[in-house]
């Protein structure tokens, strides 16, 4: 069955995906909808506003729109005609984000896949699975060194930012910690440097550094740089799209002891990001095939509907 496609938003995810959605055998890219009229690319483009007109035409769209607000103020109306996929990531949010898509998209008898991605996403699986196992797990996750998207485009929306990133560093010492078993006193926050590189007017730097370190859900708690440099410079430096992380998980299991790592290294996060989008969308269209609706996290969609082999095959092949 080919599942007819089309993305909204056309920034890093929104390109990625673009790419890997052609990568794949049973999936059509039917489009791009952007606010934006002139993008640089050979898909079809249409305006965000007209979105509703081609509905009947698209199995899957994919929200590759910001968190910090575009995906709490545009994606219930996307699900309100479309069944959706987002990377929503702002982990304080979810819960609401989750009821708010599962009432619009259940009362629109669509599927809304939500919060897929790394983290959350195949983070969120490996933290469940890894606690599942162990009477008294020991928890850790650790992102970076790299480039998070959710909070370079958190600064984005700042006013007054022209081109912003901001990079994740962890303590090395605090990773090792974790790794030896020895995590619990290992307070994620105080585990990670959050480093902002920003071009702004100098007039703006003050506020715009306050209104950042001051940011609900992304900033507050951890240690925050706000650097300012030339708009030269950071078409210079800090182009590149690199991350990663890990999940460790240890405990005791009778008198034994054990311990889980799932780690990333990624060359690009969107690229990586888009893959996992991607094929949630093959299971969202699966889902909505079978008659369900409503609103779906990762905990809660079967592997396999992500495949392109059969469950009959995974099962003689890679179980
Ligand atoms: N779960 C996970 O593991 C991960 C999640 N993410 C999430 O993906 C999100 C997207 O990342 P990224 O692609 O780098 O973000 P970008 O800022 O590059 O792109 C966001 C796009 O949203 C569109 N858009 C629609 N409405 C608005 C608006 N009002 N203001 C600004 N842009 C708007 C724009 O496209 P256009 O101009 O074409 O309309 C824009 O290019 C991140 O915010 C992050 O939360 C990212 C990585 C991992
Ligand atoms: N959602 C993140 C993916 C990972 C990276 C991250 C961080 O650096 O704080 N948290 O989760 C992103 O937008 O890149």
């Amino acid at each position: 069955m080919t599942i007819t496609t089309a993305i909204v938003g056309y920034g890093n995810l929104g390109r990625s995906a673009e790419t890997l959605i052609k990568a794949q055998p049973d999936l059509e890219l039917f489009g791009i909808f952007s606010r934006r009229s002139e993008l640089d690319t050979d898909t079809p483009v249409y305006p965000v506003d007209s979105i509703n007109d081609y509905a009947d035409q698209i199995d899957v769209l994919y929200l590759c729109l910001g968190s910090a607000t575009d995906i709490p103020e545009q994606a219930p109306d996307f699900a309100k005609h479309f069944t959706t996929v987002d990377t929503y990531d702002n982990h304080k949010q979810l819960p609401h984000h989750y009821a708010t898509m599962n009432a619009v998209a259940g009362e629109a008898g669509n599927v809304a896949i939500i919060a897929t991605g790394w983290d959350p996403g195949l983070f969120s699986l490996n933290r469940v699975l890894g606690a599942a196992v162990f009477p008294e797990p020991q928890q850790n996750t650790f992102w970076g060194r790299g480039l998070s998207q959710g909070h370079s485009n958190a600064i984005r929306g700042v006013e007054g930012v022209k081109y912003g990133v901001q990079y994740t560093i962890p303590r090395e010492d605090a990773i090792a910690a974790a790794k030896a078993g020895n995590g619990a006193d290992i307070d994620g926050k105080d585990a990670h440097l959050r480093q902002c590189w920003i071009v702004a007017d100098e007039a703006d730097h003050d506020r715009i550094t306050d209104t950042i370190v001051n940011m609900p859900d992304y900033f507050v708690g951890y240690q925050t740089e706000v650097h300012f440099i030339s708009e030269e410079e950071f078409l210079r430096d800090h182009q590149g799209l690199p991350h990663g992380g890990r999940v460790i998980t240890s405990g005791t299991l009778g008198k034994t002891k054990s311990t889980v790592e799932f780690a990333l290294d990624l060359e690009s996060n969107p690229d990586f990001t888009a893959a996992v989008l991607v094929a949630y969308g093959r299971a969202a269209a699966r889902l909505k095939a079978e008659g369900k609706t409503g609103a779906f996290t990762v905990l809660e969609v079967p592997p396999y509907l992500l495949s392109t082999k059969s469950l009959e095959d995974l099962i003689a092949q890679d179980l």
